[in-house]
């Protein structure tokens, strides 16, 4: 049974144990003209989160087979959202087995994420009596692995980052045996790639360098290539391992978008798609600004920064390995998979410039950022010194005491005694009555011995990011006239060193108003913009977590 989906990287490549043809009675459509370039095709959990969405992504593939060779990689399954799907959920058993009681709990989310799956491949194989019960069977087999792997976690009272990373490569590896088998159910010749043991040399945490994801790409390449053999379609699991410091904590969530660029690289693919539920990335949340535009095209940098600040777009790693290679990356929606999406490459700025001259109104629309967005969750630190030291030892001893908990800022201002920072928090969390989460109560005890401390909850980081700002002057006064107009307080300025982003807090009551006037006036110059007006819904939640984010948005008030 194992043998009708399986390919595992561990067994270095070797195609002869992977690969099966349909077993429906259709005739394999096989991509047999292995000349075809490559297209590696990452799908985010939503998208194979459910049979519906499983069927769709067969069409899609289906509909490549002629132009091109695709390779998949998936994410785990989502029905709903990110932040309720397979990957939140094992985060959350893990966290449970260390929690003396927490065993009924964790069992329960092992059965929840085990229906889920059985559920999906029940709905999306209803014509493939084998190859649904084959993968009943898997399913069955790897949640029972689980359970057994989080009772030893509960035995010995220990979590490594490694442990989680297992727990964690459970999603993916169950939602792309779903996706392959619901591929060959629909006549299209699939196999499955385990990429959880990709990785076979030893490398230590200061060693996840460019080399190391060379050789990553290196190797991916080589495992797809032998699992493929003269036309399967791979579908590669977005977790791979084991990565140095742990996936989840080098990487960070999201990080599948990185696992396929690095199968892009390695097979030297022609591009890289991203699918999600939008069209490409928009110069706003669509969800939020009604008057949102598609944007044709976004450099690698602007991608990031949108990432960082709330826009979740792609994971802010991926780019760097595509564009070293030259592959371009593009954006497309899987509910409209005609659509031309945005591409994430780099600009010749000269180039550009004369381009855009032709196309747009008007210079002075050039000066104008490309997107908008907002950072929900936010709070704000103050910290007073108490003079008892000068003011480099005030902010070292800052900068320590973050480090020690491992606390990540998304901005910092600074005066010679005062230091306000704006900090994301997980409001799932317990928080105490200033609105710090629990977690960070001995964080906000050691700022005490520095000074006074006050907090600012309910928050949110509105930045405008564009590649023009960088050379332009007054763009920062035009966006905080902007918000003036619109009766936007602000709370803090910053102005990254990128020269691309300049972000505000503003008070959470006031983001979709402070939202659409910075976009509708400042970013598009609607002709006739409405004036901004208080919105009917609240925020809502920016889907799924941020990534990982190296370093710290140094700036100035
Ligand atoms: N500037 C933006 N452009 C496009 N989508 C954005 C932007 N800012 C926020 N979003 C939101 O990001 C989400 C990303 O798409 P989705 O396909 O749902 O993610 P995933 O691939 O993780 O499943 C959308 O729901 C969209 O509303
Ligand atoms: N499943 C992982 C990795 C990932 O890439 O997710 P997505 O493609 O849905 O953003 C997560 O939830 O973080």
């Amino acid at each position: 049974m194992t043998n009708m989906l399986h390919n595992n990287a561990e067994s270095n490549g070797a195609a002869a144990n992977g690969t099966r043809p349909a077993t429906n009675g259709t005739a394999a459509a096989t991509n047999g003209a292995s000349a075809l370039p490559w297209i590696a095709m990452k799908f985010g959990g939503t998208s194979v989160g459910t049979a519906e969405r499983l069927l769709a992504v067969s069409d899609i593939v289906r509909s490549q087979l002629e132009h091109c060779r695709p390779v998949l990689v998936c994410s785990a399954m989502s029905s709903v959202k990110k932040a309720s799907g397979t990957t939140s959920l094992l985060l959350r058993a893990a966290e449970q087995a260390l929690h003396a009681g927490g065993e009924s709990t964790f069992l329960s989310i092992v059965d929840q994420i085990s229906a889920n799956h059985l559920q999906a491949a029940h709905e999306a194989l209803p014509n493939s009596p084998e190859l649904l019960a084959a993968i009943q069977a898997e399913i069955q087999s790897e949640c029972q692995k689980l359970g057994q792997f989080l009772r030893a976690i509960r035995i010995i009272d220990e979590i490594s980052p490694k442990s989680r990373d297992i727990i964690v490569s459970t999603g993916e590896k169950l939602s792309c045996m779903v996706l392959t088998a619901v591929l060959q159910s629909r006549g299209i010749d699939a196999v499955f790639v385990n990429a959880d043991r990709v990785i076979e040399q030893e490398f230590n945490e200061s060693e996840l360098n460019q080399d190391f994801y060379d050789y990553v790409a290196r190797r991916l390449g080589q495992v797809v290539r032998d699992a493929a053999g003269r036309g399967a379609v791979p579908v590669v699991t977005g977790f791979i391992g084991p990565v140095p410091g742990s996936l989840i904590q080098a990487v960070g969530r999201g990080y599948t978008d990185l696992t396929a660029a690095l199968v892009a690289v390695g097979l030297h693919a022609q591009e890289v798609q991203i699918w999600k539920e939008v069209d490409g990335i928009f110069t706003a949340d669509p969800r939020k600004v009604p008057s949102a535009r598609l944007l044709p095209s976004i450099t690698p940098d602007e991608a990031a920064e949108l990432t960082y600040y709330g826009s979740e777009v792609i994971h802010p790693f991926t780019m760097d390995q595509v564009i070293r290679a030259g592959v371009p990356i593009r954006i497309k929606n899987t509910f409209n998979p005609s659509g031309a999406g945005t591409i994430i490459a780099p600009v010749d700025d000269a180039h550009e410039c004369s381009d855009s001259l032709k196309s747009r109104r008007s210079f002075e629309d050039l000066k104008l950022p490309t997107a908008v967005t907002i950072k929900d969750s936010i709070i704000v630190l103050n910290i007073r010194s108490n003079r008892k030291s000068n003011s480099h030892g005030f902010l070292s001893k800052i900068f320590t005491i973050l480090d020690r908990h491992g606390v990540i800022v998304d901005l910092i201002t600074t005066s010679e005694i005062h230091v306000s920072m704006a900090l994301a928090i997980d409001e799932n969390e317990d928080l105490n009555e200033l609105g710090v989460p629990k977690s960070l109560n001995y964080v906000v005890a050691e700022f005490g011995k520095l000074g006074t401390v006050s907090v600012l909850p309910r928050q949110v980081i509105l930045s405008a990011v564009g590649r023009h700002m960088k050379h332009m002057v007054g763009t920062a006064s035009k966006m905080f006239n902007v918000l003036a107009m619109a009766g936007v307080n602000i709370e803090m300025i910053s102005q990254g060193a990128s020269e691309i982003n300049i972000s505000c807090v503003i008070a959470q009551e006031s983001a979709i108003v402070a939202l659409r006037a910075v976009h509708d006036r400042f970013i598009t110059l609607l002709d006739g913009a409405a004036p901004a007006v208080a919105p009917s819904e609240p925020v809502a939640a920016v889907k799924g977590a941020s990534p990982a984010r190296n370093g710290v948005a140094a700036g100035k008030a």
